[in-house]
Protein backbone atom coordinates (compact mmCIF):
# COMPACT_ATOMS: atom_id res chain seq x y z
CA UNK A 1 0.00 0.00 0.00
CA UNK A 2 1.77 3.54 -1.06
CA UNK A 3 1.63 5.89 1.69
CA UNK A 4 2.40 9.42 1.70
CA UNK A 5 5.13 9.20 4.38
CA UNK A 6 7.75 6.83 5.59
CA UNK A 7 7.26 5.08 8.74
CA UNK A 8 10.20 4.72 11.13
CA UNK A 9 10.43 1.27 11.94
CA UNK A 10 12.04 2.56 15.86
CA UNK A 11 7.92 3.79 15.95
CA UNK A 12 6.12 0.30 15.29
CA UNK A 13 4.28 -1.30 17.91
CA UNK A 14 2.26 -4.49 18.38
CA UNK A 15 -0.76 -2.84 19.15
CA UNK A 16 -3.52 -1.40 16.38
CA UNK A 17 -1.88 2.31 15.72
CA UNK A 18 -3.97 5.30 17.41
CA UNK A 19 -4.86 8.59 14.97
CA UNK A 20 -4.50 11.44 17.21
CA UNK A 21 -6.73 14.24 16.17
CA UNK A 22 -5.65 17.65 17.30
CA UNK A 23 -8.71 20.10 16.63
CA UNK A 24 -8.86 23.84 17.78
CA UNK A 25 -9.95 27.17 16.48
CA UNK A 26 -6.76 28.94 14.54
CA UNK A 27 -3.91 29.87 16.75
CA UNK A 28 -5.38 27.83 19.57
CA UNK A 29 -1.79 26.33 18.87
CA UNK A 30 -2.69 22.86 17.79
CA UNK A 31 0.41 22.74 15.50
CA UNK A 32 2.94 23.87 18.65
CA UNK A 33 1.64 21.42 20.89
CA UNK A 34 1.76 19.01 17.78
CA UNK A 35 5.58 19.59 17.62
CA UNK A 36 6.49 19.57 21.13
CA UNK A 37 4.93 16.31 21.28
CA UNK A 38 7.35 15.06 18.20
CA UNK A 39 10.25 17.42 19.78
CA UNK A 40 9.93 15.23 22.68
CA UNK A 41 10.28 11.86 20.78
CA UNK A 42 6.44 10.63 21.53
CA UNK A 43 6.58 7.02 19.78
CA UNK A 44 4.17 9.43 17.14
CA UNK A 45 4.68 10.08 13.56
CA UNK A 46 2.92 13.06 11.65
CA UNK A 47 0.79 12.93 8.51
CA UNK A 48 0.80 15.83 6.82
CA UNK A 49 -2.69 16.64 5.06
CA UNK A 50 -2.90 17.94 1.46
CA UNK A 51 -3.96 21.33 0.91
CA UNK A 52 -4.99 23.97 -1.98
CA UNK A 53 -3.69 26.79 0.23
CA UNK A 54 -0.57 29.16 -0.22
CA UNK A 55 2.42 28.19 1.68
CA UNK A 56 3.35 30.65 4.08
CA UNK A 57 6.66 31.78 5.06
CA UNK A 58 8.70 29.28 7.51
CA UNK A 59 6.31 26.44 5.68
CA UNK A 60 7.77 24.03 3.43
CA UNK A 61 6.63 20.95 1.13
CA UNK A 62 5.09 18.51 3.66
CA UNK A 63 5.74 20.96 6.76
CA UNK A 64 2.69 21.28 7.72
CA UNK A 65 0.85 20.66 4.33
CA UNK A 66 1.65 18.79 1.13
CA UNK A 67 0.83 22.04 -1.02
CA UNK A 68 -1.15 21.39 -4.36
CA UNK A 69 -3.15 22.83 -6.85
CA UNK A 70 -6.79 22.93 -7.44
CA UNK A 71 -6.41 20.56 -10.28
CA UNK A 72 -4.63 17.83 -8.35
CA UNK A 73 -6.50 17.82 -5.04
CA UNK A 74 -9.69 17.59 -7.58
CA UNK A 75 -7.89 14.69 -9.25
CA UNK A 76 -7.11 13.04 -5.65
CA UNK A 77 -10.99 13.18 -4.83
CA UNK A 78 -12.07 11.50 -8.20
CA UNK A 79 -9.54 8.83 -7.27
CA UNK A 80 -10.95 8.25 -4.14
CA UNK A 81 -7.48 8.99 -2.53
CA UNK A 82 -9.20 11.30 0.53
CA UNK A 83 -10.47 9.88 3.98
CA UNK A 84 -12.07 12.91 4.15
CA UNK A 85 -11.42 16.83 2.73
CA UNK A 86 -12.93 19.52 3.43
CA UNK A 87 -13.07 23.61 2.55
CA UNK A 88 -12.09 24.89 5.72
CA UNK A 89 -12.15 29.01 6.14
CA UNK A 90 -14.60 29.42 2.83
CA UNK A 91 -11.55 29.38 -0.02
CA UNK A 92 -8.90 26.39 0.23
CA UNK A 93 -9.04 23.02 0.54
CA UNK A 94 -7.53 20.44 2.94
CA UNK A 95 -7.92 16.61 2.72
CA UNK A 96 -6.57 13.41 4.80
CA UNK A 97 -4.90 10.67 2.75
CA UNK A 98 -6.85 7.73 3.59
CA UNK A 99 -4.10 5.03 2.60
CA UNK A 100 -1.60 6.26 5.06
CA UNK A 101 -4.32 6.27 7.71
CA UNK A 102 -5.57 2.70 6.91
CA UNK A 103 -1.65 1.71 6.87
CA UNK A 104 -0.62 3.66 9.76
CA UNK A 105 -3.83 1.77 12.30
CA UNK A 106 -3.41 -1.99 10.58
CA UNK A 107 0.82 -1.72 11.12
CA UNK A 108 0.98 -0.59 14.37
CA UNK A 109 1.61 3.15 13.98
CA UNK A 110 0.56 6.19 15.50
CA UNK A 111 -0.15 8.80 14.35
CA UNK A 112 -0.84 12.73 15.05
CA UNK A 113 -2.98 15.48 12.83
CA UNK A 114 -4.72 18.38 13.08
CA UNK A 115 -8.07 18.59 11.38
CA UNK A 116 -10.76 20.79 11.48
CA UNK A 117 -14.32 20.31 13.61
CA UNK A 118 -16.37 19.11 10.33
CA UNK A 119 -12.97 16.33 9.43
CA UNK A 120 -12.36 15.41 13.19
CA UNK A 121 -15.96 14.19 13.09
CA UNK A 122 -15.62 12.41 10.26
CA UNK A 123 -12.87 10.51 10.84
CA UNK A 124 -14.48 9.73 14.25
CA UNK A 125 -16.77 8.10 12.92
CA UNK A 126 -15.08 5.63 10.61
CA UNK A 127 -11.77 4.98 12.85
CA UNK A 128 -14.20 4.91 16.03
CA UNK A 129 -11.63 3.61 19.27
CA UNK A 130 -8.40 3.78 16.70
CA UNK A 131 -9.25 7.57 16.51
CA UNK A 132 -8.54 9.24 19.53
CA UNK A 133 -10.19 13.15 19.83
CA UNK A 134 -8.31 16.15 21.38
CA UNK A 135 -9.45 19.62 21.54
CA UNK A 136 -7.75 22.78 21.86
CA UNK A 137 -9.08 25.55 24.07
CA UNK A 138 -7.65 29.32 24.52
CA UNK A 139 -8.96 31.41 27.04
CA UNK A 140 -11.01 33.59 24.95
CA UNK A 141 -11.20 35.04 21.94
CA UNK A 142 -9.15 38.43 22.14
CA UNK A 143 -5.96 35.44 22.67
CA UNK A 144 -6.54 33.79 19.43
CA UNK A 145 -6.33 36.89 17.72
CA UNK A 146 -3.26 38.20 19.30
CA UNK A 147 -1.95 34.88 18.32
CA UNK A 148 -2.69 34.89 14.96
CA UNK A 149 -1.37 39.01 14.69
CA UNK A 150 2.06 37.48 15.83
CA UNK A 151 2.01 34.91 13.55
CA UNK A 152 1.77 37.58 11.01
CA UNK A 153 -1.56 37.29 9.62
CA UNK A 154 -3.77 39.46 7.45
CA UNK A 155 -6.64 41.12 8.97
CA UNK A 156 -8.71 39.50 6.16
CA UNK A 157 -6.80 35.65 7.42
CA UNK A 158 -7.64 36.56 10.97
CA UNK A 159 -11.54 37.61 10.49
CA UNK A 160 -12.09 34.55 7.93
CA UNK A 161 -11.04 32.36 11.10
CA UNK A 162 -12.80 34.35 14.01
CA UNK A 163 -16.08 33.70 12.27
CA UNK A 164 -15.55 29.86 13.18
CA UNK A 165 -14.86 30.31 17.03
CA UNK A 166 -18.23 30.24 18.03
CA UNK A 167 -19.33 26.63 15.95
CA UNK A 168 -16.15 24.90 16.63
CA UNK A 169 -16.12 25.82 20.63
CA UNK A 170 -20.00 24.09 20.40
CA UNK A 171 -18.41 21.20 19.38
CA UNK A 172 -15.84 20.71 21.81
CA UNK A 173 -18.07 18.20 23.91
CA UNK A 174 -18.02 15.70 21.39
CA UNK A 175 -13.82 15.34 22.07
CA UNK A 176 -12.02 12.36 23.88
CA UNK A 177 -9.92 15.11 25.74
CA UNK A 178 -10.23 18.83 26.20
CA UNK A 179 -6.95 20.58 26.74
CA UNK A 180 -6.55 24.45 27.99
CA UNK A 181 -3.86 25.89 26.13
CA UNK A 182 -3.02 28.94 28.00
CA UNK A 183 0.02 28.28 29.73
CA UNK A 184 2.16 26.52 27.16
CA UNK A 185 4.94 23.99 29.16
CA UNK A 186 1.28 23.28 31.59
CA UNK A 187 -0.72 22.66 28.19
CA UNK A 188 1.83 21.08 26.90
CA UNK A 189 2.69 18.80 29.62
CA UNK A 190 -1.22 17.54 29.51
CA UNK A 191 -0.69 16.77 25.66
CA UNK A 192 1.96 14.79 26.15
CA UNK A 193 0.22 12.82 28.84
CA UNK A 194 -2.69 12.04 27.01
CA UNK A 195 -0.75 10.69 24.57
CA UNK A 196 1.73 8.56 26.31
CA UNK A 197 -1.56 7.46 27.83
CA UNK A 198 -1.96 5.11 24.75
CA UNK A 199 1.69 5.14 23.56
CA UNK A 200 3.12 4.02 26.77
CA UNK A 201 1.42 0.71 26.35
N1 LIG B 1 0.32 28.93 25.00
C1 LIG B 1 0.72 29.83 24.11
N2 LIG B 1 1.04 31.05 24.50
C2 LIG B 1 1.45 32.00 23.60
N3 LIG B 1 1.56 31.79 22.27
C3 LIG B 1 1.25 30.56 21.81
C4 LIG B 1 0.80 29.52 22.70
N4 LIG B 1 0.57 28.42 21.95
C5 LIG B 1 0.83 28.75 20.67
N5 LIG B 1 1.25 30.03 20.59
C6 LIG B 1 1.60 30.80 19.37
O1 LIG B 1 0.37 31.11 18.72
C7 LIG B 1 0.52 31.05 17.29
C8 LIG B 1 -0.49 30.06 16.72
O2 LIG B 1 -0.10 28.74 17.11
P1 LIG B 1 -0.24 27.52 16.10
O3 LIG B 1 0.28 27.90 14.76
O4 LIG B 1 0.33 26.35 16.77
O5 LIG B 1 -1.85 27.43 16.04
P2 LIG B 1 -2.77 26.42 15.24
O6 LIG B 1 -3.89 26.07 16.15
O7 LIG B 1 -1.96 25.30 14.72
O8 LIG B 1 -3.29 27.36 14.07
P3 LIG B 1 -3.90 26.96 12.60
O9 LIG B 1 -5.17 26.23 12.81
O10 LIG B 1 -4.15 28.30 11.96
O11 LIG B 1 -2.86 26.18 11.86
C9 LIG B 1 1.97 30.67 17.02
O12 LIG B 1 2.69 31.85 16.75
C10 LIG B 1 2.43 30.03 18.35
O13 LIG B 1 3.81 30.22 18.56
N1 LIG C 1 -11.07 18.63 7.50
C1 LIG C 1 -9.76 18.87 7.45
N2 LIG C 1 -9.25 19.94 8.10
C2 LIG C 1 -7.93 20.14 8.03
C3 LIG C 1 -7.07 19.27 7.34
N3 LIG C 1 -5.80 19.72 7.47
C4 LIG C 1 -5.87 20.83 8.23
N4 LIG C 1 -7.14 21.08 8.57
C5 LIG C 1 -7.64 22.20 9.39
O1 LIG C 1 -7.89 23.31 8.55
C6 LIG C 1 -7.47 24.52 9.19
C7 LIG C 1 -6.34 25.07 8.39
O2 LIG C 1 -5.81 26.23 8.93
P1 LIG C 1 -4.44 26.82 8.40
O3 LIG C 1 -4.28 28.05 9.23
O4 LIG C 1 -3.35 25.80 8.64
O5 LIG C 1 -4.60 27.10 6.95
C8 LIG C 1 -7.04 24.13 10.60
O6 LIG C 1 -8.17 24.20 11.46
C9 LIG C 1 -6.63 22.69 10.41
O7 LIG C 1 -6.72 21.97 11.61
C10 LIG C 1 -7.65 18.16 6.67
O8 LIG C 1 -6.97 17.34 6.02
N5 LIG C 1 -8.98 18.01 6.74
Amino acid sequence: MSTIVNFDQDKKTNQRGKAFIVVGSAGSGKNTLIKRALDKGLKITFIPSFTTRQMRAGESMGNPYYFTDIETFQKMIDNDEFLEYEKVHGRDFYGTHLKTYQYAVENGYHIITDLDVKGATKVKSIFKDDAVLIFIKVPNTETLKERLIHRGETTEEIEKRMERVAFEEAKSGEYDYIILNDDLNKASGEFCDVIEKYTEK
